[in-house]
């Protein structure tokens, strides 16, 4: 399983045959740039669940509940979950907590006609009370609160179980304890499958600011932070340079003189062999124009 929250990522999740999308409240932190997952609104959940269902119609998708929709009470919960699956065109949802209120909240969605996954262990919605991003599970008690958390939630009729940032012997324990799937991310390699997400795995977040809060439990698969800031690197300096765009990605100018904006006109033309009209002498670079953008957004 990996996150997604657009299209175009959604495509390729989908394109390396991965069996599950989470769309993720992670969104708040990987593609609204917030510190943690609180801020983001159902709304903005179910903007990010429908670009994810065009991208990737073979995996089974499944759209997070955000924080402050679902906690109140079992009946609150069902409204959301109801969203994400009618508006948001996900096949399933998760919510974080074993609570005996989560429990109640998972069943009574569930009997609404809806599959969810939970999350136990580290959950990032209760920040305020776990006092940080910390791994959980790691004296006797907090582990046996994690396994009996996880049970509870296949008893209310979870479909699966997200086990997050607890010690390989816990999430071990609890696998072999469930009938249901478990999904591990921090939680060691013996869990039914794993989850990462999207912008980690691949080297997509890297943003200074963000190093206090990126896990150090993922390994990152892939480099591509640093493959894009070469290419838009490269981009900038062939722009500024007037080395792009070169004549191969220009269309011919029109026979008729005019400002050519037809690319078919312009295709069509070269395909009866063209006219090549001399060009025109080049104009000063407009050196004074970047200073000028850059000086008044700093103002
Ligand atoms: N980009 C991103 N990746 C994630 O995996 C992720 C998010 N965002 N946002 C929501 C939550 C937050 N997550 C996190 C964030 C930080 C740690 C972290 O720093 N963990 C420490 C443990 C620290 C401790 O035990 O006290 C670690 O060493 O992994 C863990 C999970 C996982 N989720
Ligand atoms: C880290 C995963 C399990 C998650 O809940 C998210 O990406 O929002
Ligand atoms: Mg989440």
């Amino acid at each position: 399983m990996v996150t997604a929250y657009d299209y175009s990522s959604a495509v390729h999740v989908d394109s390396a045959g991965i069996d599950l999308i989470l769309v993720g409240d992670s969104a708040a932190m990987v593609a609204h740039g917030h510190d943690n997952t609180l801020p983001i609104s159902l709304d903005l959940m179910l903007q990010h669940c429908r670009a994810v269902v065009r991208g990737a119609p073979r995996p089974l998708i499944v759209g997070d509940l955000p924080f402050g929709s679902y906690e109140a009470s079992p009946a609150q919960a069902v409204e959301p979950a109801v969203r994400l699956v009618k508006e948001g065109g996900v096949d399933a949802v998760k919510m974080e907590g074993g609570a005996p209120s989560r429990v109640s909240a998972a069943k009574a969605i569930v009997e609404a006609g809806i599959a969810v996954m939970g999350h136990v262990g580290l959950t990032p919605q209760a920040i305020s009370v776990l006092g940080g991003f910390r791994a959980q599970g790691k004296t006797v008690d907090g582990a046996l609160k994690v396994v009996e958390a996880a049970l509870a939630l296949q008893e209310a009729g979870c479909f699966a179980v997200v086990l997050e940032c607890v010690p390989s012997p816990v999430a071990a324990a609890a696998t072999q304890a469930l009938q249901i799937p478990t999904i591990g991310i921090g939680a060691g390699s013996l869990c039914s499958g794993q989850v990462l997400v999207y912008h980690d795995l691949l080297g997509m977040f890297q943003s200074p600011n963000h190093s206090k809060v990126t896990p150090k439990f993922c390994k990152q698969f892939g480099n591509a932070g640093a493959v894009i800031t070469k290419a838009l690197t490269e981009y900038r300096e062939h722009v500024e340079a007037r080395s792009f765009p070169d004549a191969a990605c220009t269309p011919s100018r029109c026979p008729a003189r005019t400002l050519m904006t037809s690319p078919m006109c312009c295709r069509r033309w070269a395909s009866m062999g063209g006219l090549r009209l001399p060009r025109l002498p080049r104009r000063p670079p407009p050196t004074m124009q970047r200073n000028y953008w850059t000086e008044s957004r700093r103002r």
